[in-house]
């Protein structure tokens, strides 16, 4: 028998049970729930990662959808448990859902939803930060002024690299990849090059645009490129920010053989999915080249680091928090809810998962639709005609 696990209830008396595995920031996302006859039980348990047995007693013999983390593994088991308790709906709180068995939802007729959208800026602000920090080595000066080891101006100290005029490297110039380019582009008036299986029009529009502006000013312009291939970015780019989803074509995409082609100098920045990068190449190519430096969100065995990441100077890394704005996470929070909520109210699917600000809007009733179904189509769901 699974160890009950602890709950915080609100609206005892609901007719829907919807189950969030964690507590989750703002209060909008459980009234939207409540005002629609949810009973919403909150996971109150201390431990940070819920295994599929503690969500399974979670669940129990009663459960119409549940809104779960990017660290569970919601596979077969989970959806069936879903299933018997008599659900239809799950969302993670994160656009990302590679910790989702998409085909075993589809299996048990379970709609997934995801948080695509409120995160854009924030994910992406968090990379230029990360690739602003290794380019001018701030951690290491951080923890150098700290040792009291300043004892005063110096022409060699903490000397970095210039952005101005380098050029940018995106790899998956979706929302976030895209976000991020055009911040590096207008902010540091980099050149762009990136690579994506699908071509990136708007944001090659924009780079061509400021690119005219800048030239019209008197300014030396920046230019665009779409790489035939990754490894043309990673030769020519001097910063490289990795923004792909992650499955099995991106898997260590960047590896000891990769690692070998880039600058000596340059740059690399992950706020995907640590598993897009071979953690332990990655160490191996820190040792061998003290120049070049990385900036990392996530991590291949999350919440671990491989042996010597720590340890190394050129590495600056933060616990995978690219999306934490308080505005993004209550907005992903209020998605998550509104995805569940939706399908148990038998709402069609948001036309473009893009633009989700009509859900965001405090001072108005969301629309009656799910924000972003995932399978929405392998379960035949209707799309919104709003
Ligand atoms: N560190 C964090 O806290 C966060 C991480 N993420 C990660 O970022 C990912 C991207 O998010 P969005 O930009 O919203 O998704 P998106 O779907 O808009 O963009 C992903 C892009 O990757 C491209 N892509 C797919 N396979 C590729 C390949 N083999 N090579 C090159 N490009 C490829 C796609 O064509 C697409 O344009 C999420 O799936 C998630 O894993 C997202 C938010 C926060
Ligand atoms: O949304 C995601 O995919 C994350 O990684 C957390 O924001």
């Amino acid at each position: 028998m699974a160890k009950p696990v602890s709950v915080e209830v609100w609206n005892p008396n609901g007719k829907y049970r919807v189950i969030s595995t964690k507590p989750m920031p703002g209060t909008r996302w459980i009234n939207l729930l409540i005002e629609q006859d949810c009973r919403v039980e909150i996971c109150t348990e201390k431990k940070t990662i819920l295994s599929v047995e503690d969500i399974i007693a979670l669940i129990g013999n009663k459960c119409d959808g549940v809104i779960g983390q990017l660290t569970e593994d919601w596979g077969d088991t989970l959806f069936a448990a879903l299933s018997r308790a008599g659900g239809k709906a799950f969302s993670n709180m994160a656009v990302g859902y590679n910790n989702v068995d998409v085909n075993a939802a589809n299996k048990y007729g379970v709609a997934v939803g995801n948080t695509p959208g409120v995160l854009t800026e924030t994910t992406a602000e968090l990379a230029a930060s990360l690739s602003l920090s290794a380019a001018r080595r701030i951690v290491e000066a951080d923890e150098f002024m700290r040792a009291g080891l300043y004892d005063g101006w110096l022409p060699h100290l903490f000397v970095g690299n210039l952005l101005k005029g380098q050029t940018v490297g995106v790899i998956g110039a979706g929302r976030i990849g895209s976000a991020y380019a055009r911040m590096m582009v207008e902010g540091f008036k980099m050149n762009l090059i990136y690579y994506d299986l699908y071509q990136a029009t708007r944001l090659e529009k924009f780079v061509t645009a400021y690119g005219e502006f800048l030239k019209s000013n008197g300014e030396q312009p920046v230019y665009w490129k779409r790489a035939s291939s990754m490894d043309e970015v990673l030769r020519e780019a001097d910063v490289i920010s990795l923004h792909p989803v992650l499955d099995k074509t991106t898997y260590h995409l960047i590896n000891k053989e990769r690692l070998a082609t880039m600058k000596k100098e340059a740059i690399l920045v992950n706020c995907s999915r640590g598993p897009v990068v071979d953690e332990v190449a990655l160490v191996e190519h820190l040792k061998q080249n003290p120049m070049f430096r990385v900036g990392l969100d996530v991590f291949e065995d999350e919440p671990f680091m491989k042996p010597g990441l720590a340890e190394m100077k050129n590495a600056i890394v933060v616990p995978h928090i690219a999306s934490a704005s308080k505005w993004t996470r209550e907005g992903m929070a209020t998605l998550a809810a509104l995805n569940v909520l939706g399908k148990i109210k038998g709402y069609p699917i948001w036309g473009d998962p893009n633009q989700v600000a009509p859900f965001l809007n405090e001072n108005a009733p969301p629309p009656a639709a799910c924000p972003s179904i995932v399978n929405a189509k392998a379960l035949g769901l209707p799309v919104s005609k709003l």
